[in-house]
């Protein structure tokens, strides 16, 4: 691509996407990087990428402007921007949880093309997971434009309804923490059977990582992949009973359900007039 793309925000995710086009063969003075923070932005300039504290400056010479700070700061950091966004135009990506199209397109003086993403951290060992929502302004080869710099990453996927961003924050963007969570709880009780902590560690860790592989090769889905575990009268039957009895699959399902509502509330609470 030689078009160059700015993020503004040069944090966690940002900084999972930036590397992953450097990693990818992006070349580094077509990217640039904004933040508040110059410690934030030190790592990159190394690399050769354009950096700056002046958001302004960024978005004068980004042709894809990637929205990375938190959804909080969201609205005083584009209303500021919007006379440079209308007049270069560039493609807005927003990888703000919870903001919705309508609302980023408000701050910035209206009728711009943009693209919701919603990546996860696995983004960072290039192993992410990427919904995306585009609204009606952005054409094919912007889809493709939005698809190629989070594709950097790892997989996409487009949703057709914006509503359904927040169905994808809640199963990928913020999934990552609930297999951390598995992962804690599974390590607890493994030292609690006795296992010392690099032990109950390690093998948690490489079943996490086989059971992940096993599913996206396998012929099966994981129903049929738990079955094949599941020896009649044996130790995990046992297991399973346990976690049904323990309403497993409810706090499941609860938990992805609040954390939806969640990206629903943000949209009401900050993405309101103004
Ligand atoms: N962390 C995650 O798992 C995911 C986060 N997101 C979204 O990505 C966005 C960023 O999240 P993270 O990277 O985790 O946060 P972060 O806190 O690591 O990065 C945000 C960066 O924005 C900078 N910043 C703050 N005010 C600024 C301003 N006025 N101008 C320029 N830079 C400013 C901060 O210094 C910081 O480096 C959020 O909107 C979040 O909803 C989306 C998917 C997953
Ligand atoms: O927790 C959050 O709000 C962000 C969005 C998805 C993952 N982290």
């Amino acid at each position: 691509m030689t078009i160059t793309i700015g993020f503004i925000g040069a944090g966690n995710m940002a900084g999972a996407l930036a590397g992953g086009l450097l990693a990818r063969g992006h070349a580094p003075e077509r990217l640039a990087l904004s933040d508040t923070s110059e410690q934030q932005l030190q790592a990159f300039r190394s690399q050769g990428v354009w950096t700056t504290q002046d958001n302004q400056a960024l978005a004068a010479r980004a042709d894809v402007l990637v929205l990375a700070v938190k959804p909080q700061v969201l609205k005083d950091v584009l209303k500021p921007l919007a006379g440079i966004v209308q007049a270069r135009r560039p493609l807005i990506v927003s990888i703000a949880a919870g903001i919705p199209a309508a609302s980023i397109e408000r701050w910035l003086g209206g009728n711009l093309a943009i693209v919701r993403a919603m990546p996860n951290t696995p983004a960072l060992v290039q192993a992410g997971a990427t919904g995306l929502y585009a609204n009606p302004r952005v054409d094919e080869t912007l889809r493709a434009r939005a698809a190629e710099i989070l594709g950097a990453v790892g997989i996409t996927v487009w949703v057709e309804d914006e509503a359904l961003i927040d169905s994808v924050t809640a199963v990928s963007g913020s999934g990552p923490a609930y297999f951390f969570y598995v992962m804690e709880a599974m390590v607890a009780a493994g030292r609690s059977l006795g296992l010392d902590e690099a032990t109950a560690r390690s093998l948690t860790l490489q079943t996490a990582l086989g059971a992940a592989q096993m599913a996206i090769t396998a012929d099966a889905g994981p129903e049929e992949l738990r079955r094949r575990v599941t020896s009649p009268g044996g130790t995990t039957e046992r297991a399973i009973a346990a976690l049904d009895a323990g309403k497993v699959r409810e706090a499941f399902a609860n938990a992805l359900q609040a954390c939806a509502a969640r990206g629903a509330e943000l949209a009401d609470v900050l993405g309101g007039q103004d």
